[in-house]
């Protein structure tokens, strides 16, 4: 018997594509499936002016099969020298939808991000102004904090001063991990959301350790405890507009990855749709999971819906999910959630 399921086409709100070989390799399984991402501007080197933005847009397009539909929404790397005129400029023209925040140094390609936040603050009262997201990745970078610790002590001493100081800059938290950043977004009645991954409503850090090392399981901010999934999972299926899918789809080389020093990501572009529908079926709430991933965030950053939609379909026996994505610089593994998935996009 199958059962299907038809949504308005999601949108991912957190996308790394990357760039050459890799974004020829893993643009077309986003593409497949969803409407429009928000593309991550953590290249090397990063994307940091409109001009560089609008560089890689055209590569993206270029990068697109012909006869698949997608858009991607570009953001700007945000630095200490990030000229505010540059920003409003990008902004006003419609080529960028949001600006990124890494604290420098806490994730992948973070090296250029920011350590002194006084300077970025003619940027961030330029954004408030003018009505532009700051998307953050929430964690300090203090040798002295626990990874564990480290987005629930963001909250408190980065990102809730910075929204105070900036009245009306509208914040995303990205790929929340915890309960303490469910319930800080919970607090705020606006211009705050956060995005969801896939992979963190599956994953605690049990999976990484127990067993023997995971890498591909391995990704920043690090999954939690079990206590930190269940909140997450509350938060994405109670249909609250304050969350929405962000997938964090993260590609790295499986020799990147399986190495001594692993890279940090987990890569859910191709099997993410199916994921989200059984963790959705797993809580009860498969009739939420259209506004998890195809109405917040629109909702979020002031944007229509999408107009097609996308059936899912749940059959008798599991979905046969590629185990990798083969790419010129080499093979990518797909997240592999450990057990059959029975749904999958039509
Ligand atoms: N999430 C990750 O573990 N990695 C991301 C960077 C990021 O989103 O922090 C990447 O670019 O590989
Ligand atoms: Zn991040
Ligand atoms: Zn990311």
């Amino acid at each position: 018997m199958t059962e299907t399921l038809t949504l308005t086409r999601p949108d991912d709100w957190h996308l790394h594509l990357r760039d050459g070989a890799m974004l020829k390799a893993v643009l077309p399984e986003t593409a497949r499936d969803f409407g429009r991402a928000i593309i991550m501007p953590n290249l090397v080197p990063p994307v940091v002016t409109g001009a560089q933005a609008a560089a890689y847009r055209d590569r993206i397009l270029a990068a697109l099969p012909a006869g698949m539909d997608f858009a991607p929404l570009m953001t700007l790397y945000l630095t200490e020298d990030t000229d505010p005129a540059d920003v409003a400029a990008a902004h006003a023209s419609g080529l960028i939808t949001a600006v990124k925040l890494y604290p420098a140094g806490a994730t992948t390609n973070s090296s250029s991000g920011v350590s002194n936040f006084d300077k970025v603050r003619p940027v961030l009262e330029k954004m408030a102004e003018i009505g532009l997201p700051l998307c953050v990745h929430g964690e300090v970078t203090d040798a002295d904090i626990d990874i564990f610790d480290r987005e629930a002590v963001f909250i408190d001493r980065m990102l809730d001063p910075i929204r105070k100081a900036t009245p009306g800059l509208k914040v995303v938290m990205e790929h929340i991990t915890t309960a303490n950043g469910v319930d800080y977004v919970k607090s705020a009645p606006q211009d705050l959301g956060a995005t969801i991954t896939t992979h963190h409503l599956i994953i605690n850090r049990n999976h990484i350790l127990v067993g023997g090392i995971k890498p591909h399981y391995y990704c920043l901010p690090v999954a939690k405890r079990e206590e930190h999934r269940l909140a997450l999972r509350a938060a994405a299926t109670s249909g609250d507009a304050r969350f929405f899918l962000g997938t964090d789809s993260a590609p790295h080389t499986d020799p990147n990855k399986e190495s001594g020093c692993g890279c940090a990501g987990c890569f859910t572009a191709t099997n993410t749709m199916a994921l989200l529908a059984h963790v959705f079926e797993e809580e009860g709430a498969l009739g939420s999971l259209e506004a998890f991933a195809s109405k917040n965030g629109p909702a979020f950053y002031g944007l229509a819906e999408n107009q097609s939609k996308i059936t899912l379909i749940k059959s008798d026996s599991p979905s046969q999910f590629p185990a990798k994505i083969n790419s010129d610089d080499g093979p990518v593994t797909v997240f592999d959630p450990g057990f059959p998935v029975y749904w999958s996009v039509a």
